[in-house]
């Protein structure tokens, strides 16, 4: 899916974005052009050669000319090995350059994107385009761009010597430029949406593939492989026709080139051989005439070839520039300050949410304000909003309507930087990265010494844990944590938030798959850690030790602040509260 982005390029102002990226690699640019340019004037001067051999020494059986016409011809040849190769080598070190700058573009652009974004892309889809799109480009630098050149600097070069040799024989055989390039033209403009097509087909294979990879275990406990393996099956038949589809087209424009570049070749030889037996052409002239005749096909053929590869470049640097163009919601403000020390007072003032392209609002009017070192519980039912509310401090979205202010100060006022450096949050859903404990735990303090990072991992309980390992604080975790249960990877998200230098913390039910005594035994460590470190702590919570402990609770139903207070007191006032607890009493007796 594409979101949000700037009013889409077409695929040619795409392509020629991608040209203008050349001029960060000037002059190994250059070095490619002259090397085409030197191979073209040796590929020219090649059939004058065999000119000046056949008239001058074999026809007047002089040996010498003959010698040295091939020697010059051996000489011709090394020249021309050289700068092919350099050209080769030239445009690759160009195209890998032009790739490795939009890799890292790309990657920098989605690390600064927003939520939003990433709440609509596919992962795969992105994948994708630094992947296969960006490799297109590569390949349209690398090959196709050069080929192209040279093409048709042969076709001009080539075309001025054909006149010059013999005008009405030359016209003759450059009639098949135009029609050729006439064929080819039509042949990029009716395949191009065949081109997209593969495109787009790769990218739904790679998308069941990534989700495939993800969720193996969704796929395997549900038993569903078969049906994973038809969608997959599917998707890789569709793929290979719409290849076959463009292979169908080469196959159905080429074939007229060939018998078009057949027939000149017999026109030159019928009337070019009338005007040897007239005396009014040599034999040598034939045949240099007859070679040039093959080099100017050849580089019509080469833009042929090039022309479906120049086609999906355009669609992939379209796909790139789409993503490298696309809308950062959450921007600084020019005069954005640093945000260094915090009070403990953060107000919501009438805020109002809704998620881009939702219909309804998360959030209505919702207004409160912290004390200074304030424990505030956030309690409701599911998808009630209590995420959403913890969103909006780190500015992982702007509220629509209001205000969320840090001792008076709009958030949209601070540096992201500096705003998100200062709030330390446990995610929900817990991410590790592949690598050991220790350096999960310091992900953003890479160089904090050991001791800190077991100081964190014995406030989130896990010391122990990790203790007993064989390997210790080394011990390596796959990717996304596997190898650790779900609440061992909770307790190692919460040490690597307290590793951070947050004064404001969020816990957003981050002990939900923790059991309840270890959940009490974390909630005792953080208290203390807690009012020591944060000016204030937001924790949404279920359960109801962790709410009984709050300094105040806001209870939020469908995106509304219903009711605030201390357990005792929303006891009394609050049936909603009541009920809420009443099923978690009877949940945990339950169990
Ligand atoms: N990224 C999103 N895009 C669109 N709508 C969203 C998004 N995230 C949440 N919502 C919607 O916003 C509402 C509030 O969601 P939120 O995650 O804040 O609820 P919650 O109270 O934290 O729920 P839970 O306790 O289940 O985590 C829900 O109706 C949800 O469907």
């Amino acid at each position: 899916m594409v979101v949000k982005s700037e009013p889409q390029e077409t695929s040619t102002q795409a392509i020629w974005r991608v040209l203008e990226s050349l001029r960060n690699y000037r002059l190994i640019s250059l070095g490619a052009l002259m090397s085409v340019l030197l191979l073209t004037i040796a590929n020219a001067l090649t059939p004058q050669l065999f000119r000046w051999g056949i008239d001058q020494g074999i026809v007047k059986r002089d040996l010498q000319i003959v010698i040295y016409s091939a020697a010059w011809m051996v000489v011709a040849a090394i020249a021309r090995g050289v700068f092919n190769f350099g050209q080769s080598y030239l445009a690759e070190s160009v195209s890998q350059g032009v790739a490795y700058d939009l890799r890292n573009k790309i990657f920098s652009k989605i690390q600064n994107l927003s939520f939003s974004y990433h709440d609509q892309a596919q992962t795969s889809q992105l994948l994708t385009r630094v992947t296969s799109d960006i490799e297109q480009i590569r390949t349209f630098i690398g090959t196709s761009l050069i080929q192209v050149i040279g093409g048709i600097l042969t076709l001009v070069v080539i075309a001025i010597l054909l006149l010059v040799m013999n005008w009405r024989l030359a016209l003759i055989s450059l009639t098949a430029v135009p029609i050729t390039a006439w064929l080819m033209t039509r042949f990029v403009i009716r395949n191009s949406k065949f081109f997209r097509q593969v495109q787009e087909q790769l990218s739904n294979l790679n998308a069941v593939l990534q989700e495939n990879l993800i969720g193996i275990r969704v796929v395997k406990a549900f038993v569903r492989e078969s049906v994973e393996k038809s969608r997959y099956t599917s998707l890789n038949n569709e793929l290979v026709t719409a290849n076959m589809k463009t292979i169908l087209a080469i196959r159905n424009t080429f074939p007229f080139i060939f018998l078009l570049s057949n027939l000149v070749t017999l026109a030159v030889f019928a009337y070019g051989g009338a005007l040897v037996v007239n005396n009014r052409f040599s034999i040598g002239e034939l045949v240099a005439f007859n070679s040039y005749l093959v080099l100017i096909f050849q580089p019509i053929l080469l833009i042929g070839f090039a022309a479906p590869a120049i086609a999906g470049a355009a669609v992939s640097a379209t796909r790139v520039y789409e993503v490298v163009d696309a809308t950062v919601d959450i921007r600084e403000r020019a005069d954005a300050i640093a945000f260094d020390t915090c009070g403990g007072r953060i107000t919501f003032e009438n805020v109002s949410f809704r998620y881009p392209g939702a219909t309804t609002e998360a959030l209505k009017d919702v207004s409160f304000e912290t004390k200074p070192k304030e424990l505030i519980a956030v309690l409701g039912m599911t998808g009630s909003g209590k995420s959403t509310i913890m969103n909006l401090i780190p500015r992982f979205y702007d509220v629509t309507k209001g205000a969320v202010r840090i001792d008076g100060r709009d958030v949209r006022d601070f540096t992201l930087k500096s705003l998100r450096r200062h709030i330390g949050i446990v995610f929900q859903e817990t991410t590790l990265f592949s690598g050991t404990i220790r350096e999960n735990i310091a992900y953003a303090k890479p160089d904090a010494p050991l001791e800190q990072v077991i100081e964190v991992a014995k406030t989130a309980q896990i010391h122990d844990f990790i203790a007993s390992l064989p390997d210790g604080y080394e011990t390596i975790v796959g990717e996304r944590g596997v190898g650790l249960s779900g609440g061992q990877k909770q307790r190692v998200a919460i040490a690597r938030t307290l590793l951070t230098d947050y004064s404001i913390l969020i816990l957003d039910d981050s002990t939900s798959a923790v059991d309840a005594k270890t959940a009490t035994e974390i909630q005792a460590a953080l208290d203390e850690m807690m009012r020591r470190k944060a000016c204030v702590t937001f924790v949404v919570a279920q359960r109801i030790t962790t709410v009984k402990n709050a300094d105040r609770i806001l209870l939020i139903d469908k995106g509304q602040l219903v009711a605030q207070g201390t357990h005792e007191e929303l006891m009394q006032t609050s049936p909603l509260y009541g009920a809420i607890l009443e099923s978690q009493v009877k949940r945990a007796v339950n169990s």
